[in-house]
């Protein structure tokens, strides 16, 4: 998580890492961190980031002698590798030019900074969602043109982070991208049924589990993985594992996952701990 503490202002950005990023050959030199902070959302959209460098936390600090870092590291290696690995992406954005307003915050700590955002700085769960929907749909803009990905299936879970990606689909709509919307378990309250009712009023399509086509990568060039956030626990129900089944799988000839805050399955700070998680190509948090 990339925050703040009394420097709200200053943390208030998008971070996304994506394969290509992860490849680059550790350690940092000036120019291959300059490479990651260039993929930062424009100004314009920045946002308070919640959980992705969270991931990697907890890991510990790595000498740049360390021979695990002297080679590049692909994304799916990041997923498999124990913490000391995970902790490159940390590095990474440790690396930003200015990097000395960011730090990173526990699951307990990103809750205090979510008391005082919708405290006493008044901010509401409806903008807070707006904005990372808006900045998951920049950072895809940023790397996969709708040009050639054009087609997209949100998959959204009920809570807040289905919300990310109902509102990310409306932004990308809006692009000039093909959203195409799956939301098995929809959530009456009106923030959801708002989101709903604004993608209905746009056409987005809404396919349910049954009509989802059996191979994926024929229909959409990306796929939004935005079903868990932080607040995933336990075991995938049956249902979500079969979505989950059908993204793993399918994964492998469709041209892009995009996890929104966190991969669904991982644990906030743990990672994929059962390795039951998504495999993203993208993670923007
Ligand atoms: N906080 C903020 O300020 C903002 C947060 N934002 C975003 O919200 C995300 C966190 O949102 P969240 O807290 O609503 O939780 P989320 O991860 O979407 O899932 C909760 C739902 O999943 C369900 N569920 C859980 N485990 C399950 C399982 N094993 N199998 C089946 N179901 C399971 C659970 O059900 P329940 O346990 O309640 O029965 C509940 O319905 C965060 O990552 C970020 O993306 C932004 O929108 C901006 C503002």
């Amino acid at each position: 998580m990339m925050a703040l503490r009394g420097k709200t202002r200053a943390a208030m950005r998008c971070f996304f890492l994506t394969q290509q990023q992860l490849r680059l050959p550790l350690p940092l030199t000036p120019s291959s961190a300059a490479d990651i902070s260039s993929i930062s959302a424009p100004s314009s959209h920045r946002f308070f980031s919640f959980t992705c460098s969270s991931l990697f936390r907890h890991s510990p600090l790595f000498a740049p002698s360390n021979q695990a870092f002297s080679r590049p590291i692909s994304f799916r290696e990041l997923h498999s590798s124990p913490p000391s690995i995970r902790s490159f992406a940390a590095r990474g954005l440790q690396t930003m030019p200015n990097s000395d307003s960011v730090t990173y915050l526990t699951q307990r700590e990103a809750a205090e900074v979510d008391e005082i955002l919708m405290g006493p700085l008044g901010f509401s769960v409806d903008q807070l969602m707006e904005l990372a929907g808006l900045s998951v749909a920049t950072a895809i803009a940023e790397v996969y043109k709708p040009s050639e990905y054009n087609r997209v299936l949100a998959i959204c879970g009920p809570g807040n982070n289905g919300g990310d990606g109902l509102v990310a689909a409306r932004h990308l709509f809006h692009f000039g991208y093909k959203p195409f919307i799956c939301y098995p378990k929809r959530t009456p309250k009106p923030l959801y049924s708002g989101l709903v009712t604004q993608l209905e009023s746009l056409s987005v399509p809404f396919l349910s589990v049954e009509d989802l086509p059996a191979d994926l990568s024929k229909e959409f060039d990306i796929v939004v993985d935005a079903m868990f956030g932080f607040s995933f626990h336990g075991n995938y129900s049956i249902y979500c594992s079969l979505l989950i089944s059908i993204v793993v799988i399918l994964r492998k000839r469709t041209p892009a996952v995009v996890s929104v805050d966190i991969p669904s399955g991982w644990h906030v700070e743990e990672g994929d701990v059962n390795g039951g998680g998504m495999k993203p190509d993208m993670l923007v948090g």
